[in-house]
């Protein structure tokens, strides 16, 4: 653990009555100003993790460090220090945004004033609205702006931009951005993959309760083999193509995966170029995440064990 260590996961497991375990063995770090995603399908244990790392449940077995202390049993300490957006903030509704927002404040050490939080969610104007009468995204705002009241140094973020428009979600991103200039570390979670590939320096994909991947975006996508579709025009048979490109074309069509994108695009245009070829709607790119975590998730699912496959994790894990 070096000083800018702020989170730190170690060996983490959680168990719930009745015997099942949510949480199997999960380690990674967050660095200070640093935003990280967790990834994973619907039950694959992101909340129950968070929820160790908010200290509102103690582990198992491993350790959780918040600023190098436990957030569970030092949570007067570590608590006032840290940003809570849980998924669903449950607020009175008959109260006014404004009105929600003091109520916190009260109970917040520190806090910023209503209309200064209120303004950086974009929700000033909306501010003597009833909390009962916003849209699904405003509350989304409201429990960031909540979040945000104790200017935390640590944000949790549990899928922060759920029930949003499109512009909330951009405006969301953007205040996400400025906030990890200023050095707030931020802790996501999230469905959206555009989002974890927009906001964060580094992402883990939970499986069934297991970290099986983890790394920047593009650690994780470089996983994934990159693509070259073209269409071979009429009269040119695949099997004119380069030996090494042949068994990917299915008629005229022709989709490459390949792990050597350079080196294969270089020897299908060098080809192309010699043999005087034009290769219709040529589009060659690397795996998203989407694809990168879709064929995670299938992957898993097909191996049926759940087990990590140890040359999975990155390099990049800390
Ligand atoms: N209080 C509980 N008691 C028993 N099982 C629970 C409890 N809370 C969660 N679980 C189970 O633990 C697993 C992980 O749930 P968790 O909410 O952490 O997943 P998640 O990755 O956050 O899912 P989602 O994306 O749907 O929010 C699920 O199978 C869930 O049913």
């Amino acid at each position: 653990m070096t000083t800018d260590t702020v989170i730190q996961a170690e060996e983490l497991r959680r168990g719930y009555a009745g015997g099942f375990e949510a949480v199997r063995g999960v380690t990674f770090s967050v660095t200070r100003g640093e935003v990280f995603a967790l990834l994973g399908t619907n039950g694959a244990g992101k909340t129950s993790t968070v929820e160790l790392l908010e200290g509102l449940a103690a582990p198992t077995a491993g350790q959780v460090r918040v600023f190098g202390l436990d957030p569970h049993t030092r949570r007067a300490e570590v608590r006032p220090r840290t940003g809570v957006m849980l998924q669903e903030g449950g607020f009175p509704s008959d109260l006014s945004v404004t009105e929600t927002v003091r109520m916190w404040s009260g109970v917040t050490t520190g806090a910023r004033p209503a209309a200064e939080v209120l303004e950086l969610v974009g929700l000033a104007a909306r501010a003597s609205v009833r909390v009962k009468q916003l849209s699904g995204g405003e509350r989304r705002r409201l429990d960031l702006a909540l979040a945000l009241l104790g200017r935390p140094e640590v944000l949790f973020l549990d899928e922060p931009t759920t029930g949003m428009d499109p512009e909330g979600r951009r405006d969301t991103w953007a205040l996400v951005r400025e906030l990890r200039a200023q050095g707030t570390t931020v802790l996501l979670t999230t469905h959206y993959l555009e989002e974890a590939e927009q906001l964060a320096d580094r992402l883990a994909i939970l499986h069934e309760g297991e970290l099986v991947l983890s790394g920047t975006p593009e650690e994780v996508t470089a996983t994934q083999p990159s693509r070259i579709r073209f269409t071979l025009p009429a009269g040119v048979p695949a099997a004119r193509l380069p030996l090494e490109l042949r068994a990917a074309a299915d008629g005229q069509q022709v989709e490459i995966r390949t792990g050597r994108l350079q080196h294969d695009l270089g020897a299908l245009l060098r080809w192309a170029d010699a043999a005087g070829v034009a290769l219709a709607g040529l589009d060659a790119r690397h795996a998203s995440l989407e694809e990168a975590f879709l064929e995670i998730a299938r992957n898993r699912r097909h191996a049926g064990t759940g087990a990590p496959a140890h040359d999975d994790t990155m390099a990049g894990t800390r």
